[in-house]
């Protein structure tokens, strides 16, 4: 699948006066993974929130492909293949693990979508890869409502690779998370890169280690330090603001 390369360049956003993001600039290339650290209130949310349309620029260029992200709205963004996994999962406790990823399917619906005998071949398949990948296939059939917190958060993951998103955007996926589940999701999204671009903030360093990708750290709105995380890691600002705590 070839994607779309996301781009900003002089990026700020100030809220009465004080300027979350700073003169941001940020490049992610299809298929790219790329970890987005920093301390609380560094701007991480707001960058995402600047990417998904849910906050308009001050000033600054956005860019996905060809197409100028700032003049388009929540709802286009996320149909252009822009998807966003926030904190906290948000799946469908009263639905199983299959209907959660049934509703999350883009395919059309036939006129009786809620009978999963009727979902087409392709669709049943998709799902049936989904859940292999995301290691769910045991718990297709057991409500959302009674899965691990890991297993939640893999659960949303999925939904959003059912959308097939050219971006994936995913918010602080391992916190809460036990070891083994946090080693789990680090071999899950480094899967899913290569297909579709994906943008992770996360606070554990370790995990993202794990994750083996370029790393971008934000202070104060802007970037501080770029590259592999030994690179950053003994980079002496990013110590200073971030590390070194
Ligand atoms: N709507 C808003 N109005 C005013 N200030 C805001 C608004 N949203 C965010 N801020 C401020 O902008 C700064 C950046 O916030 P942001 O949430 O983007 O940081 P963050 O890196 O995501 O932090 P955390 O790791 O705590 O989630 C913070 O100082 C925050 O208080």
């Amino acid at each position: 699948m070839i994607g779309r390369r996301l781009y900003l360049d002089g990026v700020s956003v100030i809220f009465d006066g004080f300027r979350a993001l700073n003169n941001l600039a940020l490049v992610v290339e299809p298929g790219e993974m790329r970890a987005v650290i920093g301390p609380n209130g560094a701007g991480k949310t707001t960058m995402m929130d600047v990417i998904t349309g849910k906050t308009r620029p001050t000033t600054g260029v956005v860019t996905f492909g060809d197409l100028d992200l700032t003049r388009m709205d929540e709802a286009s963004i996320a149909n252009l293949g822009i998807g966003r996994k926030f904190q906290k999962p948000t799946v469908f406790d009263a639905l199983t693990v299959f209907e959660n990823l049934e509703l999350a399917l883009k395919a059309p619906r036939g006129p009786v979508p809620c009978l999963r005998w009727l979902l087409p071949a392709p669709g049943r398949a998709r799902i049936e890869e989904v859940m292999t990948e995301t290691g769910l296939t045991e718990r297709a059939y057991d409500r959302a409502g009674i899965l691990s917190h890991g297993q939640k958060q893999w659960l949303e993951i999925g939904m959003l690779m059912m959308q097939e998103p050219d971006l994936m955007l995913v918010d602080e996926p391992v916190a809460g998370m036990t070891d083994a589940e946090t080693e789990h999701t680090a071999k899950l999204l480094a899967r899913i890169a290569g297909r579709h671009s994906v943008v992770v903030v996360e606070h554990d360093l370790e995990f993202v280690r794990a994750l083996g990708c370029k790393v971008t750290v934000l202070s104060e709105g802007t970037v501080l330090s770029e590259g592999s995380i030994d690179h950053v890691q003994n980079d002496p600002r990013v110590v200073e603001v971030y590390l070194g705590r």
